[in-house]
């Protein structure tokens, strides 16, 4: 990432919209072998900006398809808040690096997707539609298709969708690495001032160090499907991290 990135200087505060997380000896085997993941202990706060790194095959994806509810753990226990995690909750939204969205739907059908799922009134889904579009530096863009939009405005509207229908816990899985670098700087930097809005929890998964840096208050180093370092973003540096993930 070459541009710097303007965190908001606080956690976010009073009354947060986010949701604590807590993952209590979670894992979770694939086959007979090691875990992909786990055990791992953690609990993110509401509102926090979690970072989650790692080499591959350290078990990220395998943490955030648990998160989301695509895999149960075969031990320990996943909350958002008091309640136990058993499957794909209402009360979070994923963005995947390919955004997902449906080809022959409008932006704004792509948006309202989930709020038409969780049968929303009509004209509170329009009201939503619009404010997350503007959210998202979408605004006039509603009735274009899809494949008229570039790469970066693809993986806003993937953004809008996830944020329309107000979770309390964001998960994006390198939803930038697709990008070239100074989309993903302008995206990163919006994602911050939109977390910093809503104030919703966030897990957000990369293989960028310099991101998960400039991203993250808090940062999770995965290794061997086990928690390898957990630190405040700002006693980091990339190097420390290096060293951690290569040592
Ligand atoms: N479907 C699967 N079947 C068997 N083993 C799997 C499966 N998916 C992942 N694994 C194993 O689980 C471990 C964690 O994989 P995971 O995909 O979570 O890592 P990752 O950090 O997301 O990797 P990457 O950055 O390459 O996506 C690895 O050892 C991997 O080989």
């Amino acid at each position: 990432m070459t541009a710097t990135m303007t965190r908001p200087a606080q956690a976010a505060s009073a009354s947060p919209q986010g949701v604590s997380l807590t993952l209590d000896g979670v894992t979770y085997r694939y086959g007979r072998g090691r875990p992909g993941l786990g055990p791992v202990t953690l609990h993110v706060q509401p509102g926090e900006f979690l970072c989650v790194v790692g080499p591959s095959g350290s078990g990220k994806s395998t943490l955030l398809s648990l998160l989301a509810g695509f895999l149960r753990p075969q031990a320990g226990e996943i909350r958002l808040g008091d309640t136990p995690v058993t499957g794909p909750d209402p009360r979070l939204t994923l963005v995947q690096q390919e955004p997902a969205l449906f080809p022959w739907r409008t932006v704004t059908g792509n948006v309202a997707f989930g709020l038409e799922r969780r049968r929303f009134p009509r004209a509170e889904r329009d009201a939503r539609v619009q404010e997350t579009l503007r959210l998202v530096g979408l605004e006039g863009y509603g009735p274009r298709r899809v494949h008229q939009l570039s790469g970066g405005q693809r993986q806003r509207v993937s953004l809008a969708r996830a944020l329309a229908v107000q979770p309390r816990l964001l998960l994006l899985d390198e939803p930038f690495s697709a990008l070239d670098d100074r989309t993903r700087t302008v995206l990163a930097d919006e994602l911050l001032g939109i977390w910093w809005e809503r104030k919703v929890t966030v897990v957000f998964v990369t293989h960028n160090l310099e991101e998960a840096l400039a991203l993250g208050q808090r940062v999770v180093a995965l290794r061997g499907g086990e928690v390898a370092l957990d630190a405040p973003a700002r006693e980091l540096s990339v190097g420390r991290l290096r060293e951690m993930l290569e040592g």
